[in-house]
């Protein structure tokens, strides 16, 4: 018996539709778009859809994804693929991962969504890059991740000290990895949410992990449950810390964990990155929510992987599909990141939406390395690239 691919999901619904058993939930990012903005409240919704000034970049991310095209190989024995990935050491059964979502809690009904999603990494072994930025506390949310592994997104704060706390929680907690955000240390003009005066974590929302920590609460005169205001006041203050290069030696020194910077755009900081010790380059321009007027990050993906020599790359911004995640990885990413797909499968279904939307993309990754003659992501990686 060949073993299980993630393509006879197909087979499963095809079969299920002879007996009259119609999907729950779309297997299209649009109809899946417009399922979650009818569920989500619309303050959540702006923030989620929204990005960066006329969000060209947000756009151009998308469309970036038309400009080029696999070129197939035929006759190879794609018919068993092997969709595995290592990273670090941790052997990974695919290459997606769940990009950091900060407010990834508010996008499910009981507002515990970053719970809903570890549980959705536990079944389909796509690790979720869990945000500083909880509904419920990282110990909470490490608890669900059953066998698969989880890696921790650093705001890194202006106190040293919390940041120190946040890491050593993160390694007691399980995490296998450390990623350092860099692109977003002040928000991004974001006129949805300017027009609204929307921000949801200046509400007091997603601050799970400041309100349990020690090292924060010792700056307060009285918790955030007795009174709020101070607490989100405080939490402005120490929020964004707009790190230098040199500030990485003592980043590093907090842990033996893997580091990857998340943001990295350009060769020669991939290059630096290296120099200060960095483990893992995470190319991303944050989904076109920080800058407008960007290049697309597919299109400066090559140029980051060449630089990264056998430093593993990353990669998100534009994914919305198994195919767009073959053509990331023929670019060269290691791994890939979904990232406004999943909080709308979230909005639609919770942890079941998640995991159907994840099989999906899965199912569709490892089709079309079927078709296309790629039996392994090493194939795939290797495959020819051509702009349309
Ligand atoms: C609502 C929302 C919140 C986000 N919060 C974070 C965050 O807390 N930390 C982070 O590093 N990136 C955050 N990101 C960026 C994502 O990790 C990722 O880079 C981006 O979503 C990729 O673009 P795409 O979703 O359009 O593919 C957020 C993205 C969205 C949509
Ligand atoms: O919304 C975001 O993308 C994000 O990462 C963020 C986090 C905290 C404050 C502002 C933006």
């Amino acid at each position: 018996m060949p073993a299980y691919q993630y393509g006879d999901f197909q087979n499963e619904i095809y079969s299920a539709g002879i007996n009259g058993i119609v999907p729950k939930y779309p297997f299209d990012y649009v109809s899946l778009e417009r399922a979650g903005s009818e569920v989500l409240p619309w303050w959540v919704l702006s923030y989620v859809a929204g990005g960066a000034g006329d969000e060209q970049t947000q756009r151009a991310n998308v469309a970036a994804f038309r400009k080029y095209g696999i070129v197939p190989r035929m006759l190879n024995g794609a018919y068993e693929r092997d969709l595995s990935i290592s990273l670090f050491g941790i052997d990974l059964p695919t290459p997606l991962f769940m990009c950091p979502i900060g407010v990834i809690g508010l996008c499910a009904l009981d507002f515990h969504g970053d719970v809903q999603i570890a549980k959705a990494a536990a079944l389909t072994g796509v690790p979720m890059v869990a945000s500083t930025l909880m509904m419920d506390p990282m110990e909470e949310v490490a608890s669900h991740f059953g066998d698969t592994p989880g890696f921790f997104q650093l705001y890194t704060p202006r106190d040293r000290d919390l940041a120190a706390s946040f890491v050593a929680r993160a390694e007691r907690s399980g995490f296998k990895a450390i990623v350092i955000t860099l692109d977003t240390w002040t928000t991004g003009w974001r006129p949805r949410d300017l027009n609204t005066g929307n921000l949801p974590e200046l509400r007091g929302y997603c601050l799970e992990n400041y309100f349990t920590d020690d090292i924060f609460l010792r700056r307060l005169d009285r918790s955030p449950k007795e009174d709020l205001n101070a607490a989100r006041l405080e939490w402005l203050k120490i929020w964004g810390n707009s790190l230098q290069w040199e500030d990485l030696d003592w980043l590093r020194s907090l842990t033996k964990l893997p580091l990857l910077l998340k943001g990295i755009c350009h060769p020669d900081d991939v290059r630096r990155a290296r120099d200060h010790g960095i483990d893992g380059i995470y190319c991303s321009n944050h989904g076109g929510r920080q800058a407008n007027g960007g290049l697309p990050a597919l299109d400066v993906l090559p140029e980051v992987v060449e630089a990264a020599g056998d430093m593993p790359v990353l990669f998100d911004s534009g994914i919305r599909s198994g195919s767009d995640a073959a053509k990331a990885i023929a670019m060269g990413a290691t791994a890939v990141g979904i990232g406004r797909p999943y909080a709308y499968a979230l909005a639609v279904g919770g942890t079941d939406g998640v995991v159907h939307y994840l099989r999906s993309a899965l199912a569709e990754l490892d089709l079309l390395m079927a078709i296309d003659g790629f039996p392994t992501l090493r194939d795939l990686a290797a495959a020819e690239v051509r702009a349309v």
